[in-house]
């Protein structure tokens, strides 16, 4: 598909499993789109159905290589949100470029009705995005702040 990002950008590689056969690759959808979306590698002949309540690991058939510096954020559609509630229950679900299985994505079905998820449905996006790491540091004191320790609501409506 179409896509703004510059050859600077970021390389995603990936490698397909067995059950990924003939998927169409993560893509961005529209020129600007900030996530490309993941498809379901469900068995063709064995649909999955996530009844209303209940969760489901679904295989998206590829192992990805998140370059260095960078996590993937696999996070939920608005459309099948709304129109079925469906979302990812660990949203935004985390992956590290140091991981080398295959990328699930963790759906929860928060409809009134099943849903059948079949193979190559676009199921959720992910979005590479930077990642700093910090340097932890114990100390005893913190330096002191307007705010100190207002928060919750504390600056009011
Ligand atoms: O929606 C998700 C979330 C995670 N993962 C994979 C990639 C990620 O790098 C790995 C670990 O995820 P996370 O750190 O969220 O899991 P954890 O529960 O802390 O397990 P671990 O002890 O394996 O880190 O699982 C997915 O495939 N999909």
């Amino acid at each position: 598909m179409m896509n703004i990002h510059a050859p600077s950008s970021p390389k995603l590689n990936l490698v397909r499993l067995p059950h990924g056969a003939g998927l169409d690759l993560p893509a961005y959808e529209t020129a600007g789109a900030a996530g490309m979306d993941l498809r379901a590698a469900v068995e063709d002949d064995m649909p999955l159905t996530i009844a209303t309540g209940r969760r489901a690991l679904v295989p998206t058939g590829f192992i990805f290589e998140i370059p260095e510096g960078f996590e993937a954020q696999v996070r939920p559609r608005s459309g099948l949100a709304f129109k079925n509630g469906i979302t990812c229950l660990n949203t935004p679900g985390t992956i590290d470029s140091d991981y080398r299985g295959e990328v699930k994505v963790l759906l929860i079905n928060l409809g009134d009705e099943d849903f059948v998820i079949s193979r190559g449905m676009r199921i959720a996006q992910m979005v590479i995005a930077p990642v700093t790491q910090a340097r932890v540091a114990e100390i005893t004191e913190t330096s002191t702040t307007a705010r100190g320790a207002g928060g919750f609501g504390s600056t009011g409506l």
